[in-house]
């Protein structure tokens, strides 16, 4: 039979179900878009449960009441099952936080590592949930998302939290590390959430933003966080605007977009496009004092 997927789904040792790459994916790949067997806002109750679950056929209930839960005994059951396997869907672009929650069939059985080599990334437009690959993938790797908690934590920390929320103890490329690697490791995710944190106060100093930008893109590449190319290029590119440089305003611009187009999908690129063409467009342009700043190392 002809299987389209580039995925199977089959048991991990010690993480129940998981998601495994049948064949070589390359960075920017779609893998998988999907849309939701049903979401939830805010009020999550049994019965808003049962009310989205009552249209779906018998197949698809059996599927959602074989999903994990991780909060047996804490939660009544479909609530706990949800609570494990939902993944946020709605605008979550630009600051913007994603209003509504969902389950998906075959998209809630990614596992979590500190290191993902899928991003998911909520498709507006098509009101799917689209999944990328943000590096090179080969035959056999599990594919996993970040669960998004504790990113800028150091190792013992991250597993605190994903153990409170998720009750799993994490073994991932990052979490597995010891010694000296660890250390490195933990010290490279401190100072990124450190630098985050500065960057967004550097608006009247963007020289010192720019050192800040560059810095943070080194880290996030040695410590193969390639979905945060973006955002730190994107800010690159707003203390180029606010110095009027408009040549390494469109390298910046350019870099940002196509890591958005690979880690998001065309359609999470679709909000540099504006800028893309006019870089003179952004808000902050000719803030500052006129100056000439950097550009990518690389
Ligand atoms: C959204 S589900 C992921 C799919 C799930 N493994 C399944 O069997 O359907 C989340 C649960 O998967 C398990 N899990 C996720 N990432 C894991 C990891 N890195 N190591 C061990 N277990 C993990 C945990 O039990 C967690 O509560």
């Amino acid at each position: 039979m002809n299987n389209p997927k580039p995925y199977i789904i089959q048991p991990i040792p010690g993480k129940g179900m998981g998601v495994l790459a049948t064949k070589f994916i390359k960075y920017g790949d779609l893998i998988l878009s999907e849309p939701p067997l049903f979401t939830q806002s805010d009020m999550l109750l049994t019965s808003t449960i049962l009310a989205a679950l009552a249209p779906k056929s018998d197949v698809d209930k059996r599927h959602y009441l074989e999903l994990a839960n991780c909060h047996v005994g804490k939660f009544p059951p479909l609530i706990g099952i949800f609570k494990t396997n939902t993944l946020p869907c709605g605008p979550n672009g630009m600051g913007r936080v994603a209003g509504k929650y969902a389950i998906f069939l075959d998209g809630s059985r990614f596992n979590s590592s500190c290191v993902p080599n899928v991003n998911n990334q909520w498709n507006e437009r098509n009101g799917v949930i689209d999944f990328w690959a943000v590096r090179d993938i080969q035959e056999g790797e599990e594919l996993c998302i970040t669960y998004n908690l504790g990113e800028f934590e150091t190792r013992d920390v991250r597993r605190k939290i994903l153990k409170k929320n998720f009750r799993f103890e994490c073994q991932c490329a990052v979490c597995a590390l010891s010694g000296d690697d660890l250390r490195a490791s933990d010290e490279r995710r401190l100072m990124l959430g450190k630098l985050m944190q500065e960057i967004g106060m550097c608006g009247d100093r963007p020289a010192e933003g720019m050192k800040k930008a560059k810095e943070a893109l080194r880290l996030a590449r040695e410590e193969g966080l390639e979905h945060l190319v973006v955002g730190f290029s994107y800010d690159a590119f707003q203390f180029c605007a606010i110095t009027s440089d408009l040549e390494h305003a469109k390298v910046w611009i350019s870099q940002a977009s196509r890591a958005a187009t690979c880690v998001n999908g065309p359609e999470g690129a679709v909000q540099y496009e504006q800028y893309l063409k006019s870089p003179k467009t952004h808000r902050s342009w000719g803030l500052g004092r006129r100056m000439t700043l950097e550009g990518p190392d690389e």
